[in-house]
């Protein structure tokens, strides 16, 4: 499976901690970036995210930010994007049985390495459990389309 993986200053160490986890365990990742600790405006790292899961360029998505909130909400505003945050297993194991979500985010200034990878594992390993679900993601990508 590849994994695109991108973030901001905020999060460029827990970014690289992360690749490392991601690698060892088997999976292909991509870095869309940053890897600078300079200041830098997070829609474009959620941007980038976004469009590389939405083209297909890869499986699944990690963004992470200081709070995970401002990069989920520009890789949500690409068509196709499903990006949730989470602080906890639990949403994460949800977000893909339940929302299939396509993107999974955190904070780097909210969550340690250690609950990250646990979240990571929860999320990669769970599948969308289809079913009534399937509708409700169904109407969610419909108000994209009724834009
Ligand atoms: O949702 C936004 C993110 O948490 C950003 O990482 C954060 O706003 C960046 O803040 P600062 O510019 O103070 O490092």
């Amino acid at each position: 499976m590849k994994i695109g993986i991108a973030n901001d200053h905020s999060a460029v160490d827990m970014k690289k901690q992360v690749v490392e986890y991601l690698v060892e365990k088997g999976y292909e990742v991509v870095n869309y970036g940053t890897d600078s600790y300079e200041s830098c405006p997070y829609p474009k790292y959620g941007e980038k995210i976004g469009k590389a899961v939405a083209d297909g360029e890869v499986d699944l998505g990690v963004a992470i930010c200081g709070t995970g909130l401002g990069i989920s909400m520009a890789a949500n505003k690409v068509h196709g994007v499903r990006a949730a945050v989470c602080s906890e297993p639990y949403t994460a194991k949800m977000a893909r049985e339940h929302n299939n979500a396509n993107v999974i985010a955190f904070g780097a200034r909210v969550i340690g390495i250690e609950m990250a990878k646990m979240i990571l594992d929860t999320f990669l390993g769970a599948e969308f459990l289809g079913g009534r679900h399937q509708d409700r993601v169904d109407m969610i990508m419909a108000i994209e389309e009724n834009q």
